[in-house]
């Protein structure tokens, strides 16, 4: 069975966001791309190769664009997590997180959204920096110390789904010690099609 976070985004509705905002969707997870698949075939097409990238996604996204890569925060802030990632943090699920969420922009163009949840245990000592990333990608943070480690990444496929926005998705956890923060980048079709 997927796991659902059908309460999510938490922190914006979409009646508060411009029509030609890119939303971060409601996702269905699944533990592989192979139990992805079997629901929605097109894992397997062009995104597969965006699904599979192990190292930074930051590093890999960069190295496809023509002239510039940027990152801008969409929004950024204690927020309450949804449930569903509450559980996948184990944290208490009122408590509220540091929730980032940013465009992975190529030439000028969004590729990729992302939404981050930073939960209050990450941020003490070296972590404070994590609030204070602004256009900075994360994953220049979490790869350039070898403390954090991805653990396996999970699958997501977007519901509600609007010409334009996210359709497929991925996240994964990294951990340093019993810290845990969870990562989900949700690919635009831009990218892939
Ligand atoms: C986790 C990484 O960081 C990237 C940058 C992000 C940010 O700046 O918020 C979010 C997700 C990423 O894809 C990475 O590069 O792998």
């Amino acid at each position: 069975m997927p796991s659902k976070d059908f309460d999510h985004p938490t922190n914006l509705s979409a009646a508060d966001r411009p029509q030609t905002d890119l939303i971060i969707p409601a996702t269905d997870w699944y533990d592989s791309l192979a139990a992805a698949g079997l629901r929605n075939p097109d894992v397997h097409g062009p995104a597969r190769h965006w699904l599979q990238v192990e190292g930074s996604f930051t590093r890999a996204l960069q190295s496809q664009c023509a002239r510039s890569f940027h990152v801008e925060v969409q929004h950024e802030g204690f927020a309450v997590p949804t449930l569903e990632e509450a559980r996948h943090l184990n944290i208490p699920s009122r408590q509220r997180a540091w929730i980032r969420e940013v465009r992975l922009c190529g030439d000028g163009t969004p590729w990729v959204l992302a939404r981050t949840v930073i939960p209050l245990s990450c941020l003490a000592g070296r972590g404070r920096r994590l609030r204070h990333l602004g256009n900075r990608p994360l994953g220049a943070y979490l790869f350039s110390s070898p403390d954090w480690q991805r653990g396996p990444l999970e699958t997501g496929l977007c519901s509600r789904i609007a010409p334009g926005q996210p359709e497929i998705a991925r996240r994964s956890v990294f951990r340093h010690n019993d810290r845990k923060l969870l990562v989900g980048e949700y690919l635009l079709p831009v990218l892939y099609r």
